[in-house]
């Protein structure tokens, strides 16, 4: 669909920067690349869904080209995010703008340094702001004045975001050989869940507090929801645990490397449990960039798409690959159900209701027969 929204219109903001990519030569991840421009083509589904298959089996995580989205509007994105977080603390931090971990509530803003980290008095450097959809259920949901303005672009976004992703759960339900519309339509963006637009960013950190808790910036976790879009990223810091630590290696980390114009997409722990398996929610974390980025603020803009509220997140038992492979069995199907909203909420809280980010290697979460490594070493 055109879009009819004219940027100029909104006061001028300040243009966001593109950093200059490493020149470090990192252990990249080997991520497979979709072209999204074949997906209306006669059979281009079938062709996108092979090709995805390997990836989503083995890392969960591959990338998307040709996705409609404009360079132009995708550095919009950036300069908003970049514009609210430079306002005053207290502005960002209003009452009615904070996240409430208390009831695992990730809607409006998280500051900077607001916990340690792995028992050290080092803090957590990220700060971001996450955006809700625009459905009259959210209207009293965290969302700053800041960004009235750009209310019209930021919606726009958020709907085409869900409408990109709802292409990817259609090749995921190809994949596994169930009805097209079977992962979309637990994903309707007029229906509630957690989904949310992101803006966020990690401050930089002298090298000897980084040191203290190994070069972290993001604990290793898998993601909360079904399938995280993350508009390529050129500071680099962000990698993935593979299987592959090769005779060369015994480190099993690689780079997620930068795909120009592309989004990194990433299987979150819902689309796991419905697959049993089959598709990963695989384990990444944040490291500080090399060093000629580690000065940086590396600003990211993501969408995270949640399950909604009230389906059903236990094991597709009708899926025939599933079957045909011993995932799932007609005890799948009787299982307890366990809905998105009681699983999203209880990982957030169980994730960030602390005074701290300890360190968790090789802890599990779990509801009902549900679980998942909190944090993979
Ligand atoms: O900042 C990044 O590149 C990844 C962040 C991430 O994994 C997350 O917020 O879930
Ligand atoms: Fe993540």
């Amino acid at each position: 669909m055109p879009s009819a929204i004219t940027p100029q219109a909104a006061p001028s903001l300040k243009r966001w920067e593109r950093p200059a990519k490493t020149t470090e030569k990192l252990p990249w991840a080997d991520i497979a690349v979709i072209d999204m421009s074949r997906y209306d083509l006669p059979g281009g589904k079938q062709e996108l869904a092979e090709e995805l298959r390997h990836a989503v089996h083995k890392t969960g995580f591959f990338s998307l080209i040709n996705t409609g989205f404009s360079r132009e509007e995708v550095e919009r994105q950036y300069d908003i995010g970049q514009g609210f977080f430079s306002l005053p603390l207290e502005d960002k931090n209003r009452e009615d703008n904070r996240c409430d971990f208390a009831v695992g509530n990730y809607f409006g803003y998280r500051p900077n340094n607001d916990k340690k980290m792995m028992g050290t008095n080092v803090l957590s450097n990220v700060e971001s702001v996450n955006i809700p959809k625009f459905i009259p259920q959210y209207a009293n949901q965290p969302f700053h004045p800041f960004f009235e303005t750009y209310r019209t672009e930021i919606e726009d976004f958020s709907r085409r975001s869900s409408e990109l992703a709802a292409k990817v759960f259609t090749l995921f339900a190809i994949i596994l050989e169930l009805p097209e519309d079977y992962f979309s339509s637990r994903h309707a963006y007029d229906s509630p869940s957690e989904d949310h637009l992101r803006y966020m960013v990690y401050h930089p950190r002298p090298l000897a507090d980084d040191l203290k808790v190994e070069r972290t910036w993001s604990r290793a976790h898998t993601d909360f929801g079904s399938l995280t879009l993350l508009w390529s990223q050129d500071v680099a810091g962000l990698q993935i645990k593979t299987d592959d630590a090769s005779s060369s290696s015994s480190d099993p980390w690689r780079y997620v490397p930068p795909v120009d114009g592309g989004i990194v997409c990433n299987v979150g722990d819902t689309l796991q449990f419905w697959s049993a398996g089959y598709l990963r929610s695989t384990v990444h974390r944040v490291v500080r960039p090399p060093e000629d980025q580690a000065h940086l603020y590396r600003q990211g803009l993501f969408y995270f798409v949640r399950p909604g509220d009230g389906v059903d997140i236990k094991p597709a038992a009708d899926s025939p690959l599933l079957r045909r492979l011993g995932l799932v069995t007609e005890a799948d199907a009787r299982g307890e159900p366990v809905t998105g909203l009681q699983y999203v909420r209880e990982r957030v809280k169980n994730y960030h209701d602390h005074d701290d980010y300890a360190d968790k290697r090789g802890a599990t979460f779990k509801v009902g027969n549900l679980e998942i490594e909190d944090q993979a070493a």
